[in-house]
Protein backbone atom coordinates (compact mmCIF):
# COMPACT_ATOMS: atom_id res chain seq x y z
CA UNK A 1 0.00 0.00 0.00
CA UNK A 2 0.95 3.81 -0.85
CA UNK A 3 1.30 5.85 2.85
CA UNK A 4 2.57 9.74 3.25
CA UNK A 5 5.53 9.21 5.83
CA UNK A 6 6.77 11.68 8.19
CA UNK A 7 10.63 10.48 8.09
CA UNK A 8 11.50 13.53 9.75
CA UNK A 9 10.65 16.80 11.13
CA UNK A 10 10.07 19.48 8.62
CA UNK A 11 11.03 17.75 5.75
CA UNK A 12 8.71 16.94 3.18
CA UNK A 13 6.42 13.74 3.64
CA UNK A 14 7.79 10.81 1.53
CA UNK A 15 5.01 8.46 -0.13
CA UNK A 16 6.36 4.91 0.72
CA UNK A 17 4.99 1.54 -0.08
CA UNK A 18 4.34 -0.15 2.70
CA UNK A 19 3.12 -3.64 3.99
CA UNK A 20 -0.63 -3.81 4.68
CA UNK A 21 -0.74 -3.48 8.15
CA UNK A 22 -2.49 -7.39 9.36
CA UNK A 23 -5.60 -6.45 12.69
CA UNK A 24 -4.87 -7.63 15.84
CA UNK A 25 -7.03 -8.69 18.56
CA UNK A 26 -9.81 -6.24 19.05
CA UNK A 27 -8.63 -3.93 15.78
CA UNK A 28 -10.03 -4.19 12.13
CA UNK A 29 -8.32 -3.54 8.96
CA UNK A 30 -9.66 -0.50 6.74
CA UNK A 31 -9.27 0.13 3.43
CA UNK A 32 -9.59 3.88 3.27
CA UNK A 33 -11.73 5.90 0.73
CA UNK A 34 -10.96 10.10 2.21
CA UNK A 35 -8.79 10.97 4.65
CA UNK A 36 -9.12 14.91 5.78
CA UNK A 37 -5.85 17.17 6.21
CA UNK A 38 -5.91 18.47 9.24
CA UNK A 39 -3.84 21.60 10.47
CA UNK A 40 -2.69 19.34 13.41
CA UNK A 41 -1.08 16.74 10.86
CA UNK A 42 0.48 20.14 9.88
CA UNK A 43 2.09 20.94 13.38
CA UNK A 44 3.11 16.97 13.43
CA UNK A 45 5.06 17.03 10.83
CA UNK A 46 6.78 20.18 11.57
CA UNK A 47 6.98 18.55 15.73
CA UNK A 48 6.61 22.25 16.88
CA UNK A 49 4.51 21.03 19.87
CA UNK A 50 5.62 20.13 23.40
CA UNK A 51 4.83 16.53 23.02
CA UNK A 52 6.01 15.47 19.36
CA UNK A 53 5.64 12.51 17.60
CA UNK A 54 8.44 9.93 16.84
CA UNK A 55 8.95 9.91 13.34
CA UNK A 56 8.96 7.73 11.05
CA UNK A 57 4.90 8.08 11.38
CA UNK A 58 1.76 8.29 9.07
CA UNK A 59 -0.24 11.56 9.80
CA UNK A 60 -3.85 11.55 9.41
CA UNK A 61 -6.91 11.28 11.76
CA UNK A 62 -9.61 11.78 9.71
CA UNK A 63 -9.83 8.67 7.91
CA UNK A 64 -13.15 7.53 6.62
CA UNK A 65 -13.03 3.53 5.08
CA UNK A 66 -14.37 0.54 5.01
CA UNK A 67 -13.70 -2.56 6.77
CA UNK A 68 -12.01 -5.60 4.95
CA UNK A 69 -10.87 -8.10 7.91
CA UNK A 70 -10.62 -7.94 11.79
CA UNK A 71 -9.08 -9.77 14.61
CA UNK A 72 -11.02 -11.05 17.76
CA UNK A 73 -12.99 -9.21 19.68
CA UNK A 74 -14.68 -7.01 17.24
CA UNK A 75 -18.28 -8.97 16.94
CA UNK A 76 -19.96 -5.31 17.07
CA UNK A 77 -17.96 -4.40 13.62
CA UNK A 78 -19.01 -6.41 10.16
CA UNK A 79 -16.56 -6.45 7.46
CA UNK A 80 -18.29 -4.04 4.72
CA UNK A 81 -19.33 -1.23 7.50
CA UNK A 82 -18.03 2.24 6.98
CA UNK A 83 -16.09 3.89 9.59
CA UNK A 84 -14.06 6.61 10.96
CA UNK A 85 -10.72 6.60 12.64
CA UNK A 86 -10.52 9.67 14.57
CA UNK A 87 -7.81 11.15 16.69
CA UNK A 88 -8.91 9.13 20.04
CA UNK A 89 -7.42 6.32 18.63
CA UNK A 90 -7.79 4.20 21.76
CA UNK A 91 -8.20 5.09 25.65
CA UNK A 92 -8.01 3.25 28.69
CA UNK A 93 -11.86 2.47 29.28
CA UNK A 94 -11.84 2.53 32.95
CA UNK A 95 -9.67 5.99 34.10
CA UNK A 96 -12.67 8.15 35.81
CA UNK A 97 -12.58 10.47 32.44
CA UNK A 98 -13.65 7.19 30.53
CA UNK A 99 -16.14 6.54 32.40
CA UNK A 100 -17.57 9.25 33.11
CA UNK A 101 -17.96 10.64 29.31
CA UNK A 102 -15.12 12.26 28.72
CA UNK A 103 -12.90 9.58 26.98
CA UNK A 104 -10.59 12.93 25.30
CA UNK A 105 -8.93 13.38 28.63
CA UNK A 106 -7.80 9.82 29.47
CA UNK A 107 -4.00 10.04 30.46
CA UNK A 108 -3.64 6.82 28.89
CA UNK A 109 -5.34 7.50 25.25
CA UNK A 110 -3.19 6.72 21.81
CA UNK A 111 -3.66 9.31 19.11
CA UNK A 112 -3.81 8.56 15.21
CA UNK A 113 -1.46 9.88 13.13
CA UNK A 114 0.61 10.81 15.99
CA UNK A 115 1.20 7.99 18.66
CA UNK A 116 0.12 5.20 16.48
CA UNK A 117 0.24 5.57 12.50
CA UNK A 118 -2.84 6.94 11.17
CA UNK A 119 -4.92 7.63 7.62
CA UNK A 120 -2.70 9.13 5.09
CA UNK A 121 -2.46 5.87 3.75
CA UNK A 122 -4.39 2.99 1.54
CA UNK A 123 -4.87 1.01 4.71
CA UNK A 124 -4.91 0.96 8.41
CA UNK A 125 -5.81 -0.69 11.23
CA UNK A 126 -7.96 0.60 14.20
CA UNK A 127 -9.13 -0.25 17.39
CA UNK A 128 -12.34 -1.97 16.75
CA UNK A 129 -14.31 0.23 19.61
CA UNK A 130 -12.53 3.33 19.35
CA UNK A 131 -13.90 3.47 15.31
CA UNK A 132 -17.22 4.93 14.54
CA UNK A 133 -20.00 3.84 12.20
CA UNK A 134 -21.05 6.36 9.47
CA UNK A 135 -24.16 6.48 8.34
CA UNK A 136 -24.44 5.02 4.29
CA UNK A 137 -25.89 8.10 3.12
CA UNK A 138 -22.92 10.26 4.03
CA UNK A 139 -20.57 11.07 0.88
CA UNK A 140 -17.16 10.11 2.84
CA UNK A 141 -15.53 12.27 1.35
CA UNK A 142 -17.53 14.73 3.49
CA UNK A 143 -17.63 12.27 6.40
CA UNK A 144 -13.66 12.38 6.48
CA UNK A 145 -13.80 16.62 7.28
CA UNK A 146 -16.63 15.84 10.20
CA UNK A 147 -14.29 13.20 11.71
CA UNK A 148 -12.16 15.87 13.03
CA UNK A 149 -12.86 19.58 12.58
CA UNK A 150 -16.56 18.61 12.90
CA UNK A 151 -16.75 16.37 16.03
CA UNK A 152 -13.98 19.19 17.55
CA UNK A 153 -15.87 22.44 17.20
CA UNK A 154 -19.64 20.35 17.66
CA UNK A 155 -18.40 19.89 20.99
CA UNK A 156 -16.47 23.52 21.23
CA UNK A 157 -19.84 24.76 20.81
CA UNK A 158 -21.56 22.75 23.49
CA UNK A 159 -18.41 23.65 26.08
CA UNK A 160 -19.01 27.50 25.45
CA UNK A 161 -22.77 27.14 26.30
CA UNK A 162 -23.88 29.37 22.80
CA UNK A 163 -27.56 29.40 22.56
CA UNK A 164 -30.48 31.42 21.41
CA UNK A 165 -29.63 35.45 22.79
CA UNK A 166 -26.03 34.29 22.71
CA UNK A 167 -23.44 36.11 20.75
CA UNK A 168 -20.32 33.49 19.38
CA UNK A 169 -17.46 35.03 18.17
CA UNK A 170 -15.68 32.16 15.87
CA UNK A 171 -11.94 33.04 15.37
CA UNK A 172 -10.62 31.80 12.17
CA UNK A 173 -13.10 30.10 9.65
CA UNK A 174 -10.86 27.50 8.43
CA UNK A 175 -11.34 24.12 8.27
CA UNK A 176 -12.71 23.98 11.70
CA UNK A 177 -14.00 27.90 11.87
CA UNK A 178 -16.56 26.99 8.70
CA UNK A 179 -17.79 24.30 11.14
CA UNK A 180 -18.09 26.03 13.68
CA UNK A 181 -19.91 28.95 12.78
CA UNK A 182 -22.68 26.17 10.94
CA UNK A 183 -22.36 24.85 15.27
CA UNK A 184 -22.82 27.62 15.96
CA UNK A 185 -25.83 28.37 14.23
CA UNK A 186 -27.66 25.61 14.70
CA UNK A 187 -27.44 25.94 18.57
CA UNK A 188 -29.00 29.58 18.13
CA UNK A 189 -26.77 32.20 18.63
CA UNK A 190 -25.87 35.12 16.65
CA UNK A 191 -22.56 34.97 15.04
CA UNK A 192 -19.41 36.67 14.45
CA UNK A 193 -16.87 35.14 12.09
CA UNK A 194 -13.02 36.51 11.69
CA UNK A 195 -10.78 35.53 9.48
CA UNK A 196 -7.36 36.96 7.29
CA UNK A 197 -8.21 36.05 3.63
CA UNK A 198 -11.10 37.00 1.34
CA UNK A 199 -11.56 33.22 0.48
CA UNK A 200 -12.78 32.28 4.12
CA UNK A 201 -14.72 35.88 4.76
CA UNK A 202 -16.83 35.48 1.24
CA UNK A 203 -17.29 31.55 2.94
CA UNK A 204 -18.70 32.97 6.21
CA UNK A 205 -20.98 35.39 4.53
CA UNK A 206 -22.24 32.41 2.15
CA UNK A 207 -22.44 30.25 5.45
CA UNK A 208 -24.45 33.19 6.69
CA UNK A 209 -22.07 34.61 9.47
CA UNK A 210 -24.37 37.57 11.12
CA UNK A 211 -21.05 40.02 10.94
CA UNK A 212 -17.83 38.97 9.17
CA UNK A 213 -14.30 40.94 10.45
CA UNK A 214 -11.30 41.25 8.72
CA UNK A 215 -8.65 41.16 11.05
CA UNK A 216 -6.43 42.37 9.03
CA UNK A 217 -7.72 45.75 8.60
CA UNK A 218 -10.23 45.41 11.43
CA UNK A 219 -9.40 45.62 14.90
CA UNK A 220 -11.77 42.58 16.35
CA UNK A 221 -11.73 43.05 19.46
CA UNK A 222 -13.15 46.68 19.93
CA UNK A 223 -15.65 46.09 16.54
CA UNK A 224 -17.10 43.15 18.42
CA UNK A 225 -17.48 45.07 21.74
CA UNK A 226 -19.11 47.57 19.82
CA UNK A 227 -22.14 44.84 19.17
CA UNK A 228 -21.47 44.62 22.75
CA UNK A 229 -19.25 41.94 23.25
CA UNK A 230 -19.22 38.23 22.73
CA UNK A 231 -21.01 35.71 25.34
CA UNK A 232 -18.58 32.95 23.60
CA UNK A 233 -15.48 32.65 21.97
CA UNK A 234 -13.70 29.85 20.28
CA UNK A 235 -10.46 29.94 18.87
CA UNK A 236 -9.83 28.11 16.21
CA UNK A 237 -6.89 30.54 14.16
CA UNK A 238 -3.52 29.49 13.91
CA UNK A 239 -2.43 32.61 15.52
CA UNK A 240 -1.26 33.70 18.49
CA UNK A 241 -2.11 37.24 18.39
CA UNK A 242 -5.92 35.91 17.74
CA UNK A 243 -6.05 34.84 20.90
CA UNK A 244 -6.00 38.22 22.67
CA UNK A 245 -8.20 39.46 20.48
CA UNK A 246 -11.13 36.80 21.24
CA UNK A 247 -10.05 37.71 25.13
CA UNK A 248 -10.69 41.19 24.74
CA UNK A 249 -13.38 40.48 22.85
CA UNK A 250 -15.77 39.06 25.59
CA UNK A 251 -18.47 40.39 27.36
CA UNK A 252 -18.91 40.25 30.99
CA UNK A 253 -19.31 36.53 32.17
CA UNK A 254 -17.94 35.54 28.59
CA UNK A 255 -16.68 32.43 27.88
CA UNK A 256 -13.55 31.73 25.74
CA UNK A 257 -12.64 28.17 24.11
CA UNK A 258 -9.72 28.09 23.02
CA UNK A 259 -9.22 25.11 20.57
CA UNK A 260 -6.90 25.68 18.35
CA UNK A 261 -2.79 24.92 19.60
CA UNK A 262 -0.72 27.71 17.32
CA UNK A 263 3.21 26.72 18.36
CA UNK A 264 4.42 28.47 21.61
CA UNK A 265 1.29 30.13 22.48
CA UNK A 266 0.38 31.50 25.38
CA UNK A 267 -2.55 33.43 26.81
CA UNK A 268 -1.57 35.97 29.81
CA UNK A 269 -4.88 37.02 31.44
CA UNK A 270 -5.20 40.28 33.38
CA UNK A 271 -6.08 39.21 36.60
CA UNK A 272 -7.88 42.00 37.90
CA UNK A 273 -10.39 42.44 34.63
CA UNK A 274 -10.91 38.79 34.54
CA UNK A 275 -12.13 38.72 37.95
CA UNK A 276 -14.46 42.35 37.50
CA UNK A 277 -16.00 40.64 34.00
CA UNK A 278 -16.25 36.90 35.71
CA UNK A 279 -14.78 36.05 32.39
CA UNK A 280 -14.18 32.20 31.77
CA UNK A 281 -11.22 30.87 29.67
CA UNK A 282 -11.58 26.75 29.04
CA UNK A 283 -9.43 24.79 26.62
CA UNK A 284 -11.59 21.64 24.39
CA UNK A 285 -9.95 19.02 22.68
CA UNK A 286 -11.73 16.78 20.03
CA UNK A 287 -14.97 15.33 20.96
CA UNK A 288 -16.11 11.50 22.04
CA UNK A 289 -17.44 8.76 19.61
CA UNK A 290 -20.77 9.64 21.14
CA UNK A 291 -20.25 13.55 20.08
CA UNK A 292 -19.03 12.17 16.58
CA UNK A 293 -22.13 10.12 16.12
CA UNK A 294 -24.22 13.17 16.68
CA UNK A 295 -22.43 15.22 14.11
CA UNK A 296 -23.01 12.36 11.69
CA UNK A 297 -26.62 12.54 12.87
CA UNK A 298 -26.72 16.42 11.88
CA UNK A 299 -25.05 16.09 8.70
CA UNK A 300 -27.63 13.24 7.11
CA UNK A 301 -30.04 15.65 8.38
CA UNK A 302 -28.74 18.05 6.12
CA UNK A 303 -28.32 20.80 8.54
CA UNK A 304 -24.62 21.11 7.59
CA UNK A 305 -22.58 21.60 4.60
CA UNK A 306 -18.62 20.16 4.20
CA UNK A 307 -16.70 22.75 2.00
CA UNK A 308 -14.04 20.56 0.94
CA UNK A 309 -11.22 20.29 -1.75
CA UNK A 310 -10.02 16.85 -3.00
CA UNK A 311 -6.92 16.07 -3.92
CA UNK A 312 -4.64 12.88 -4.36
CA UNK A 313 -2.84 11.53 -1.69
CA UNK A 314 0.85 12.42 -3.85
CA UNK A 315 -0.20 16.03 -3.59
CA UNK A 316 0.39 16.04 0.27
CA UNK A 317 3.58 17.97 0.35
CA UNK A 318 2.19 20.76 -1.91
CA UNK A 319 -1.81 20.12 -0.11
CA UNK A 320 0.32 21.60 3.61
CA UNK A 321 1.99 24.56 1.38
CA UNK A 322 -0.90 25.65 0.07
CA UNK A 323 -3.18 25.47 3.53
CA UNK A 324 -0.27 27.68 5.26
CA UNK A 325 -0.38 30.56 2.81
CA UNK A 326 -4.34 30.53 3.09
CA UNK A 327 -5.28 29.32 -0.05
CA UNK A 328 -7.62 26.19 0.75
CA UNK A 329 -11.48 27.38 1.91
CA UNK A 330 -12.73 24.59 3.93
CA UNK A 331 -11.18 21.45 4.21
CA UNK A 332 -9.01 19.48 2.00
CA UNK A 333 -9.28 15.81 1.65
CA UNK A 334 -7.40 13.13 -0.11
CA UNK A 335 -9.46 10.53 -2.12
CA UNK A 336 -7.96 7.20 -1.57
CA UNK A 337 -9.89 5.13 -3.22
N1 LIG B 1 -8.37 21.27 20.27
C1 LIG B 1 -8.63 20.34 19.34
O1 LIG B 1 -9.25 19.32 19.62
C2 LIG B 1 -8.19 20.56 17.94
C3 LIG B 1 -8.67 19.69 16.92
C4 LIG B 1 -8.29 19.93 15.61
C5 LIG B 1 -7.45 20.98 15.30
N2 LIG B 1 -6.97 21.77 16.31
C6 LIG B 1 -6.11 22.92 16.03
O2 LIG B 1 -6.95 23.98 15.58
C7 LIG B 1 -6.18 24.84 14.73
C8 LIG B 1 -6.97 25.10 13.46
O3 LIG B 1 -7.03 23.94 12.65
P1 LIG B 1 -7.66 23.98 11.17
O4 LIG B 1 -7.44 22.62 10.61
O5 LIG B 1 -8.99 24.58 11.20
O6 LIG B 1 -6.65 25.02 10.46
P2 LIG B 1 -6.87 25.89 9.13
O7 LIG B 1 -5.52 26.28 8.68
O8 LIG B 1 -7.78 25.19 8.20
O9 LIG B 1 -7.68 27.19 9.66
C9 LIG B 1 -7.09 28.22 10.39
C10 LIG B 1 -7.81 29.50 10.00
O10 LIG B 1 -7.36 30.58 10.79
C11 LIG B 1 -7.29 31.73 9.97
N3 LIG B 1 -6.45 32.74 10.62
C12 LIG B 1 -5.11 32.85 10.65
N4 LIG B 1 -4.73 33.94 11.34
C13 LIG B 1 -5.87 34.51 11.78
C14 LIG B 1 -6.16 35.65 12.59
N5 LIG B 1 -5.19 36.41 13.09
N6 LIG B 1 -7.46 35.93 12.87
C15 LIG B 1 -8.45 35.14 12.38
N7 LIG B 1 -8.24 34.05 11.61
C16 LIG B 1 -6.97 33.76 11.32
C17 LIG B 1 -6.75 31.18 8.66
O11 LIG B 1 -6.96 32.07 7.57
C18 LIG B 1 -7.54 29.90 8.54
O12 LIG B 1 -8.77 30.11 7.88
C19 LIG B 1 -4.82 24.17 14.56
O13 LIG B 1 -3.91 24.73 15.49
C20 LIG B 1 -5.12 22.72 14.91
O14 LIG B 1 -3.99 22.01 15.36
C21 LIG B 1 -7.34 21.58 17.60
ZN1 LIG C 1 -7.64 17.35 13.59
ZN1 LIG D 1 -9.05 6.33 30.42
Amino acid sequence: MKAAVVTDFNRPLEIQDRVIPLPAAHQVLVRMEASGLCHTDIHAAAGDWPVRPVPPFVPGHEGIGIVEDKGEGTGHIHVGDRVAIAWLAEACGHCDHCVSGWETLCEQQRNSGYSVDGCFSEYAVAHGDYVVRVPGVIDPLDAAPLTCAGVTTYKAVKVSGAGPGKRALISGIGGLGHLALQYARIAGAETVAVDITDDKLRLAHELGADHVIDARTQDVARQVRALGGADVAISLAVSNASLRAAYDALRRHGTLVLVALPADASLELPVFEHVLDGKTVTGSIVGTRQDLAEVFRLHRLGRTRVIREQRRLKQVNESIEDILAGRVTGRLVFDLR
